[in-house]
């Protein structure tokens, strides 16, 4: 693995160059490097990645033990736009270092899952791809990996994500000039979503997340533009259990400053060496900006 600062300079230059491209949608990286079979479906996993947590690798590698065979595919991608948030600290290019670490924290906790298999099933620990899109909306991200050479077409996506982003993803508010959920059809006719509860004071407790899925296959959100179908193409999670605490990218950030210590059950082991090495929120850091 290169260095923390080669990593850094590394995707700073390749985020440039894409920046002033007018591409959507670019991998900028695969972990492992060799050649890996074409994906027979592919687990996208999208986050501002600020910096990747213990949750984060949970949704990941959950997904991959459901189905661990050859061809088994990851992308994480960051989007350089968000739907909602103005960007912060840390600069891109840690994010990306930070995904690249991640990516061999996903592949070791797969192997260490996986001990038990012959080491012939070696190959069947996925290849983990590192992206950016310029879109911020799963419709245009799902949109944008179709239409780029990098991966074989038609592709099944499977975008895993928790359930505070599945109530954004249907919310007319993200889709003008109509404001209707149509706009979602396109997503749901090729592609799944694979969604982690996230019970909390905020979303509801998972009764009432299990009732956001039950009330669409009513058909409850018609009038919208909402068709009953899309609920099988959705699937729900356990998400953590109510005992352990909640992880989130934010309280990473706010152990890195405060109480480093936590990061230990935050984020995984290679990403944490990264924050505790280049202290990418530190308030004295610096770096480029977007
Ligand atoms: N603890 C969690 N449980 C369920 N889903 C999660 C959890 N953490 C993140 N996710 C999901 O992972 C995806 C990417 O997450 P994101 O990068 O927004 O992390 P976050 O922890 O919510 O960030 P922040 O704290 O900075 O708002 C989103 O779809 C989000 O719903
Ligand atoms: N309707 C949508 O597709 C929609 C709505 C809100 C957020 N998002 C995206 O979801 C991802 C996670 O968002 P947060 O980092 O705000 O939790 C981001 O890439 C964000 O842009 C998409």
């Amino acid at each position: 693995m290169a260095s923390f600062r080669a990593l850094r300079s590394q995707y700073a230059s390749l985020l440039k160059q894409f920046t002033s491209s007018t591409k959507e949608f670019e991998v900028l990286a695969t972990v492992p490097k060799n050649h890996a079979p074409p994906p027979k479906v592919l687990y996208v996993l999208d986050s501002s990645f600020n910096p990747p947590t213990r949750a984060h690798l949970r949704i990941a590698s959950s997904a991959l033990l459901e189905q661990l065979e050859s061809g088994s595919h990851l992308l994480l991608l960051l989007a350089t736009q968000n739907a909602d948030k103005p960007s912060k600290p840390a600069p891109f290019e840690d994010r990306l270092a930070m995904m690249e670490l991640f990516a061999h924290d996903v592949r070791s906790h797969l192997a260490a899952r996986h001990s038990s298999l012959p080491a012939s099933s070696t190959e069947h620990i996925p290849t983990i791809d590192i992206a950016v899109t310029k879109k911020p909306y799963f419709i245009d991200k799902a949109a944008a990996i179709e239409a780029s050479d990098h991966y074989p077409s038609p592709l099944e996506q499977v975008h895993l994500i928790g359930y505070d982003t599945l109530i954004r993803i249907f919310n007319t508010k993200y889709y003008p000039p109509e404001h209707t959920l149509r706009p979602l059809a396109a997503l749901f006719s090729q592609h799944r979503l694979r969604v982690t509860l996230r019970p909390g004071d905020e979303w509801g407790d998972r009764e009432e997340q299990e009732e956001f899925l039950a009330s669409l296959a009513r058909g409850d959100r018609k009038t919208e533009g909402g068709q009953k179908e899309w609920a099988q193409k959705i699937q729900l999670i356990e998400g953590r259990k109510p005992d352990d605490p909640p992880v989130s990218s934010t309280r990473a950030r706010e152990a890195a400053q405060s109480a480093p210590e936590n990061l230990e059950w935050l984020v995984p082991d290679h990403v944490r060496q990264f924050v505790l090495s280049e202290k990418p929120y530190s308030t004295e850091s610096s770096g480029t900006r977007i």
